[in-house]
């Protein structure tokens, strides 16, 4: 469990990028922060394994405060997925997974045999292994970028817009992976995204920011759809424009389920049904 109690973040500038926050993050779930650009996302995941410090307050993991902790050891300790993959370009694919076990002390042979398995587990032909990631497209990056980012087998999976980069199918795919992965290696997961439907997709806990970190709704995708907290959040998750207002329209063969623009969205079951 990550707890965040009353933390601010003031930077060196004078930005208040994050003001009084205060939540609990469960173990082996994924937990979505989701707000527009500036919200205060990124800093939040980076006060978790120390890459930002926090200007007051505290962030503690499974009971400890992280300010206690060695930063380099945390940071280490901790899976980080960014963006644009952050590989290293001049490093092979087996050589840019295997990293953070090699500064660990792993020996180069084991660390080299786990980044073969971790291609598997990302969905990747081990025959990539040896290419650069420059000869890799973008989909593939991200994955070798979720290889290494467990390449620690950490507890703690942080990840920062990792599909904000890579087209709307590559991404739906990785989205995809991302549950079966959560599934089948039981995480705790924190995902940084600005879209909502990402959020709703992944987050068991969906937390919906405003400026500076201030947290308009925190629940379940089912809670907050069923009762937004206020106006703003509606308008986030789109209420407010009808795009997730269903509707049934009887037709020949019965009745369907058409969306906010009346396009079919799918059949009526009987929830009971097996
Ligand atoms: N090192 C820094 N120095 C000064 N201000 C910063 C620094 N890093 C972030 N900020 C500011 O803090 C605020 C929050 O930034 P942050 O990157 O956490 O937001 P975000 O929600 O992740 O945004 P985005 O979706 O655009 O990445 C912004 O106003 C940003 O400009």
């Amino acid at each position: 469990m990550i707890e965040f109690r009353s933390v601010s973040k003031v930077f060196a500038d004078g930005t208040a990028a994050v003001a009084d926050f205060s939540l609990v993050i469960p173990a082996r779930k994924t937990t979505v922060l989701v707000g527009s650009s500036g919200s205060g996302k990124t800093t939040l995941l980076r006060m978790i394994n120390r890459m930002v410090d926090p200007s007051s307050g505290v962030i503690e993991i499974d009971g400890e405060d992280v300010q206690k902790r060695d930063a380099v050891k945390l940071r280490r300790s901790i899976g980080y997925v960014m963006q644009n993959s952050g590989l290293l370009p001049h490093l092979k694919v087996i050589d840019n997974i295997a990293t953070v076990p090699l500064l660990n002390g792993v020996s180069r042979k084991q660390a080299r045999a786990r980044a073969l398995d971790l291609l598997d587990t990302v969905g990747l032909q081990r025959t990539l292994a040896d290419r650069y990631p420059s000869q890799l497209s973008g989909g593939q990056q991200q994955r070798v970028g979720v290889a290494r980012g467990l390449a620690a087998d950490p507890n703690i999976l942080l990840m920062d817009e990792p599909f904000g980069a890579v087209d709307p199918i590559v991404r739906a795919e990785l989205q995809q992976e991302t549950i079966r992965l959560q599934r089948d290696l039981d995480k705790t997961v924190v995902f940084v995204t600005h879209d909502i439907d990402e959020a709703f997709l992944l987050g068991d806990q969906v937390v919906i920011l405003e400026r500076g970190a201030s947290i308009a709704q925190v629940g379940s995708p089912t809670e907050i759809i069923e009762n937004p907290a206020s106006e703003f959040v509606a308008d986030f998750v789109g209420l407010e424009h009808g795009k997730r207002a269903l509707s049934i329209r009887q037709t020949a063969h019965g009745p369907i389920l058409v969306d906010g623009a009346g396009r079919a969205a799918g059949v009526l079951v009987d929830g009971g049904a097996p």
